[in-house]
């Protein structure tokens, strides 16, 4: 065989996994169609973040009087600055990489589209490459709903080349992406309406908690326009039309742009899987087992092409599940992963585990124990006061089941939970561990001192 592993993708995992197999002398083939660094770097978590950064300083500069800190004059958003910048750190990530990948002998980059041809072999640029492994790495990209096709939509990666500001942003999808960009450009001054067919943003968090965030959204000045679903666009006069199919409001809106927010999908469509004898779900998600191998023994999937994450993080860890069986102590499992996230919103709502929901459907006898930012003294001092913290507890064992943070700062103090779950241990020893004054976790011992039913 020419190569003895062929990774297609260089996002999250591919790139680390590469690493790897070349430092344990693997001769190894890299394939990009695009741009090195995949989603995150490009089109996803770096620039957004890039661009939540910039709409916090926005929002500070503009709402801190009750602080007492008065801008005389107006505060200016320049969305080119702000391209620019986002820009610069793409451009550093990626010349890492690219250096990265061209410098080790055992490494072979290889840009352009791959198609497996058979079991053991793929094509890119009309040349064919073999190898004894694969690693499928191929990520995903935004879910376009039928009936949108007419229209100069935006999606994700679009809607980051814009140097100028949108008037009207209509937005369908009320999931991390729609609620990261919706105030993020609210916050750079456009004006913005949020559509989503469902009952609730963020639809697989509680209802309080979708609630609560919907609260915050308009406080901020964001329409938000739930069970309404959006069913096709059309232009109209140098506007876009949507359709909507809805009990409450107008069945159609108007605006200057529009973001397709609905959802993502693997990039298995055209990836020659037919040729293979790799199986998918009805979603086009390759099907993995706990070490992520798929139904041919050579083949692996990782990252959102396997269906079992959707973000950096475990896209990052199915790299380390990997290797682990590759060249560590075999110990990393799938099924050890704890789900976590955050939708960097402002303020952040993180999550890991099981939230009340699903304790409830699952029939576990649990308790809960709950603070809302209000009464937290730090947040106060901050003058950031939205939000609530809850944290579930199983009966039996006294092991945290899962918590939802939503509040200042949650995307980090989340990780007091996270690894106390990983620790295996119980409540208890948060509860009765001490924790720096004046800050959000101080709170968290505090409020497991009483944990309630549910
Ligand atoms: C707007 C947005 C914001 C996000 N924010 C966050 C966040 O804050 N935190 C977080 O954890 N996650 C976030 N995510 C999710 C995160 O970006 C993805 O989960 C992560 O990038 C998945 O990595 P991956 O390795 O599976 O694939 P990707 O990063 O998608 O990389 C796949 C690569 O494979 C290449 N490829 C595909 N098909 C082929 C082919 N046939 N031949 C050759 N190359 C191919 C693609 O060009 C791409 O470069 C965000 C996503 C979006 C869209
Ligand atoms: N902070 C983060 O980690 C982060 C940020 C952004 C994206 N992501 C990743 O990207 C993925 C996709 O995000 P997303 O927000 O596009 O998807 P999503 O599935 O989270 O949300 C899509 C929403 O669109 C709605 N929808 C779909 N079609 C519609 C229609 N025709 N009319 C009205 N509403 C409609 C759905 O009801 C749903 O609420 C996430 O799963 C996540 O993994 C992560």
């Amino acid at each position: 065989m020419e190569f003895d592993a062929i990774i297609i993708g260089t996002g999250q995992a591919g790139p680390s996994l590469a690493a790897s197999l070349a430092k344990n002398g693997y001769k190894v083939a890299i394939i990009e169609k695009e741009h090195l660094g995949g989603t995150c770097v490009n089109v996803g978590c770096t620039p957004t973040k890039a661009y939540v950064a910039s709409a916090r300083r926005a929002f500070i500069a503009k709402n801190s009087a009750d602080l007492g800190i008065e801008v005389n004059g107006s505060v200016a958003v320049n969305l080119k600055v702000i391209k620019e910048r986002k820009d610069k750190i793409i451009a550093d990530s990626r010349s890492g990489l690219d250096n990265m990948l061209n410098t080790n002998e055992n490494i072979t980059l290889i840009h352009g589209k791959a198609r497996f041809l058979d079991n053991y072999s793929v094509e890119v640029n009309g040349k064919t490459y073999e190898a004894s492994k694969f690693y499928i790495n191929v990520g995903g990209k935004p879910r376009i709903p039928e009936g949108f096709e007419g229209v100069n939509y935006l999606t994700n990666e679009s809607i980051l080349e814009l140097e100028e500001i949108p008037e009207h942003l209509i937005i369908v999808g009320g999931g991390y992406i729609g609620l990261e960009f919706g105030q993020m450009f609210r916050r750079f001054g456009s004006k913005v309406t949020i559509l989503d067919r469902g009952d609730q943003l963020l639809k697989k968090e509680d209802l309080e908690f979708g609630k609560a965030i919907a609260e915050i959204f308009k406080g901020e000045g964001i329409e938000v326009r739930l069970n309404s679903d959006c069913i096709n666009a059309k232009k109209s006069g140098d506007q876009i039309e949507v359709s909507i199919n809805c009990k409450e409001g107008s069945p159609t809106i108007k605006g200057s742009h529009l973001l397709l927010a609905a959802g993502r999908i693997p990039n298995t469509d055209d990836l020659g899987l037919e040729n293979t004898n790799v199986n998918l779900d009805d979603r086009g998600y390759i099907r993995v087992n706990d070490e992520l191998q798929t139904s041919v023994h050579h083949i692996w999937a990782l990252g959102d092409c396997n269906g079992e994450g959707a973000f950096t993080h475990t896209a990052y860890n199915d790299f380390q599940i990997v290797n682990s069986h590759l060249f560590e102590d075999k110990k990393r499992l799938l099924s050890d992963r704890y789900t976590c996230y955050a939708a960097f919103i402002d303020p952040p709502l993180a999550r890991v585990g099981m939230n009340a929901s699903e304790i409830g459907k699952a029939g576990i006898q649990a308790r809960v124990s709950s603070r809302p930012m209000a009464k937290i003294a730090r947040a106060k001092e901050m003058g950031e006061t939205q939000g609530m913290l809850k944290i579930y507890i199983e009966e039996s064992t006294e092991k945290i089941l899962g918590a939802t943070f939503l509040g200042t700062g949650a995307d980090e103090y989340i990780h007091t939970v996270i690894d106390q779950m990983y620790a295996g241990q119980p409540y208890t020893i948060i509860r009765d561990a001490v924790h720096i004054h004046p800050t959000v976790s101080e709170l968290i011992p505090t409020m497991l001192e009483q944990p309630r039913e549910m």
